[in-house]
């Protein structure tokens, strides 16, 4: 779940990107790029980092163009090596620059097609770079100087039949313009808006309403699921519908933990569908224990946030801010290693023992995924005092792995894989375990906008929408990509971090 961002504007689009990818920082936090393109040169900077680490102003000044693309990482392929970093780069046809948010399932066939039959390079071991020369060769074939859009959807519609899996994609094409699309699912979340200046109008493309709201751009709609949209330098629109049997199935997890809160995705406040989430957990607390004996709400600081507050209202229970959270320590969940993430919950969260000692506390988190965070605090909760220490999660138990641009490769590192709700209830030693159930979470999004009528719910039914996933995949993106074998990457003398494109 990368943040990506597109911009076609009447001035520099330095700073604009570099505002989205701020706002779309919760996507990723490993790794933050840019590319941005005047007349028919680009201007690339990446590294690994935060936004605004990567960008100092002696980068940002030599960022120059009306406009350009943006990404931020959290790897689900490859490496976390900075050369594996977006955009990537091809030079031919036109000089392209790609960006992508998802993660391909076909990617070792789409490989050997490219070195046997489209005899290109690929140099690193990211899914993007094999997208984006999927794309290059799709627009060399159709082998026009100058490309129209409806050459340009063309070969976006070639790319939708030759890959598979999650992708929301942004690219920029020198001289021309920015294309970006939609898989045929709509897995991964992609909008679009504009601003209006004396210059003209400008435009965004970008993971998340919110990276328009931040430099004032206002949303026009969310890209359909199989669609492109065209934006050409000089500011003109065209959309096309690029997949033969596009069916909107985006992913659940954006609503409950992905996405922020103050985002629109296909037309759903998401704010709202977690306060709703909230409502469906207080619901089934009366359904399962009508005498329940709860003293307090307490939210594991920050996603669950907003249910936790809207159960305690509808149970007429107090809700307390029982943990602080230390506002310099970025998302846990989406850091790279075991061994950090554990180490950073206990730093970034801190009990306040008041709100515990000798209280019936309902501790309430959005997801629990390998358990890292609920185990430690649940023994927080304890060592404060608290009398009984009951845990409710928003969103049904996460039993199985994600395969579309999310970084859970492994089942068995999944705190829920082959435990019933009860046992992991046990495991993280909470004397009451109250997990939503599925139909009710997808009721909570669906109430949104009742034309979204089918998720990607993988991680918590196992089924896969792309209907390629089988037992054989999913071994090998676990053996591949579990936390051991991660823990082997970038040691110091791989060439991993071989770059072909200096990081200075
Ligand atoms: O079971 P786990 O593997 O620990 O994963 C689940 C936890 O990770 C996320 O928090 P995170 O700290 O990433 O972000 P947040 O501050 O947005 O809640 C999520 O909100 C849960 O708290
Ligand atoms: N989280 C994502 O969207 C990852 C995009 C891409 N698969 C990568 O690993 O860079
Ligand atoms: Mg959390």
């Amino acid at each position: 779940m990368c943040g990506i961002v597109g911009v076609v504007a009447k001035s520099n689009v330095n700073q604009t990107i570099f505002d989205a990818l701020t706002v779309l920082q919760h996507r990723g936090q490993d790794a933050a790029g840019m590319v941005t393109c005047e007349a028919d040169r680009f201007f690339l900077r990446k590294d690994n980092g935060l936004v605004n680490e990567v960008f100092r102003t002696r980068h940002m000044k030599r960022q120059l163009g009306n406009m350009g693309i943006g990404h931020v990482r959290y790897p689900t392929a490859g490496s976390s090596s900075s050369a594996e970093a977006q955009p990537f780069y091809v030079n031919s046809p036109y000089g392209i620059a790609l960006a992508h948010n998802g993660n391909l399932t076909n990617t070792p066939d789409l490989r050997e097609q490219m070195r046997k039959e489209n005899l290109r390079h690929i140099n690193t071991t990211s899914d993007s770079e094999v997208l984006l020369n999927i794309l290059a060769h799709e627009l060399q074939q159709i082998g026009k100087l100058k490309p129209t859009h409806e050459d340009i959807f063309a070969a976006v519609k070639a790319v939708h039949t030759r890959i598979t899996g999650g992708y929301a994609v942004v690219a920029v094409i020198t001289g021309y313009g920015i294309v970006a699309f939609r898989d045929p699912h709509g897995i991964r979340p992609l909008v679009y808006g504009k601003r209006e200046t004396d210059k003209g109008t400008e435009y965004m493309v970008a993971s998340e309403s919110v990276a328009l709201d931040i430099p004032g751009y206002t949303l026009v709609r969310d890209i359909a699921p199989g669609e492109a949209i065209f934006i050409s330098q000089d500011g003109d629109v065209h959309t096309c519908q690029c997949a033969e049997n596009p069916k909107l199935t985006p992913c659940l997890f954006e609503h409950v933990y992905l996405a922020r809160p103050d985002s629109i995705i296909d037309e759903v406040n998401v704010y709202k569908a977690r306060m709703r989430m909230g409502v469906k957990l207080a619901e089934k607390v009366m359904r399962e224990r009508p005498d329940h004996d709860i003293d307090v709400i307490i939210p594991i600081p920050d996603t669950s946030r907003t249910s936790a507050l809207e159960m305690a209202h509808h149970l007429d229970v107090k809700f307390r801010e029982g943990f602080i959270k230390n506002r310099y320590i970025g998302r846990t969940f989406i850091m790279p290693g075991q061994t950090q993430r554990k180490k950073s919950v206990r730093s970034k969260l801190n009990p306040i023992e008041l709100e515990f000692k000798d209280k019936v506390v309902m501790l309430v988190d959005d997801s629990i995924v390998r358990g890292t965070t609920s185990k430690q605090i649940v023994q927080m909760a304890r060592e404060m005092g608290a009398k009984k220490v009951y845990f409710a999660s928003a969103a049904p138990a996460v039993r199985y792995p994600n395969v579309y641009g999310i970084d859970m490769p492994s089942a068995t590192e999944l705190i829920a894989h082959g435990r019933t709700d009860d046992e992991v209830g046990e495991e993280i030693g909470a004397d009451w375990m109250l997990y939503q159930d599925l139909d009710d979470l997808k009721d909570c999004v669906k109430a949104g906008n009742d034309s979204v009528t089918s998720f990607d719910a993988s991680v918590f039914d196992g089924q896969y929408v792309t209907g390629d996933i089988d037992e054989a995949y999913l071994n090998r993106i676990d053996a591949e990509r579990n936390d051991d074998a991660k823990d082997g990457e970038n040691k110091p003398g791989s060439n991993e971090n071989a770059d072909l494109h200096a990081t200075i």
